[in-house]
């Protein structure tokens, strides 16, 4: 059996296993949710936070109505979600790099994302993608109930239950809910690097609040125009970036009125910039780089 071949890719330090089953060894490959483990976990395996798939659009239906490639993204433990910023903006590079073109779309179960190169092109690796409309009912990111987005703690008084862990002793407070895509719950506070993710994370995201689980941020104001966010990922934990998380922490900035509607969102990867436009779409700038090739060892399939 030929080995699969792999790239290991990755956007500030959001660093990802990125499959093409379009052609080669890979193409019809199936996969299962422990394989998928396997092959994320940084000690047996090769180890990244999100495992991408490309797909071919033919006869895919989540290319209808027009896309160059599908992309397919799961969480280091294993399940499927529906979206991925970084890994939208490396596979959109990827795309580009054989087209030789700036732009293409990309087929995702959030719909379809146009990516594009910047100044230089792909050469620079500087990609922006328009992750598309945020969603902001209660019912879109999804809640258990009805509350006022911008506000949580008021109509789900969120510190009230949160007393797991100790969670309603901390810092976070009233947060602000946003889905690009995937589900977001973002805390103003004073610091965001004296939040101890480690112990707050895993309560908020199984929060009965989420009934899909939610991915979690910590921001504080830098500077005007200026976001600091540390992340706490579903389905993996803390991570260096999260392209998608910083899309919501600028969208809950904008909300509350403490930016202007370009926000640079400063991750531990590095910096990276979100608009918010007039017309309700959110467009991420920043890095890909790719990191190694390599194949799968063939005892990570069995
Ligand atoms: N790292 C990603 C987000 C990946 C998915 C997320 N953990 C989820 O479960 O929704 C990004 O760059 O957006």
């Amino acid at each position: 059996m030929n080995r699969i071949p792999f790239l290991k890719m990755h956007g500030l330090g959001n660093d990802f296993v990125v499959i093409d089953r379009r052609s080669g060894p890979a193409r019809g490959l199936a996969l299962d949710a422990r394989q998928i483990r396997r092959i994320s976990d940084r000690r047996l395996g090769v180890g990244c936070d999100q495992f991408i798939l490309i797909d071919p659009a033919e006869d895919d239906p989540l290319a209808a109505g027009g896309a160059d490639a599908v992309m397919r993204i799961h969480n280091a433990d294993g399940g499927e979600v529906e979206a991925c910023g970084n890994a939208t903006r490396c596979v959109g590079f990827l795309l580009m790099a054989e087209t030789g073109l700036a732009r293409t779309t990309i087929a995702t179960a959030a719909g379809h994302l146009l990516a594009s190169a910047d100044g230089e092109g792909t050469a620079a690796g500087l990609i922006t993608v328009d992750m598309g409309p945020a969603r902001l009912d209660w019912q879109q990111i999804p809640l258990s109930g009805p509350a006022d987005t911008l506000h949580l703690a008021d109509t789900l008084r969120l510190a009230d239950t949160l007393r797991l862990d100790g969670v309603s002793e901390g810092p976070l407070t009233d947060p602000v809910a946003v889905n690009v895509g995937n589900p977001h719950v973002v805390f103003f506070v004073d610091d965001a690097e004296a939040v101890d993710l480690e112990r707050l994370g895993p309560p908020l995201e199984h929060h009965p609040a989420f009934p899909r689980r939610t991915n979690v941020e910590v921001v504080h104001l830098i500077g005007p125009d200026r976001i600091r966010m540390r992340v706490w990922e579903r389905g993996v934990g803390i991570t260096a970036a999260c392209g998608t998380g910083a899309c919501a922490a600028a969208i809950a900035a904008i909300r509350r009125g403490l930016t202007g509607r370009t926000v640079q969102v400063v991750l531990d990867g590095g910096p990276l910039s979100i608009t918010w436009t007039d017309d309700n779409r959110v467009l991420m700038s920043g890095p890909v780089a790719t990191s190694f090739e390599g194949t799968l060892d063939p005892s990570l399939l069995a």
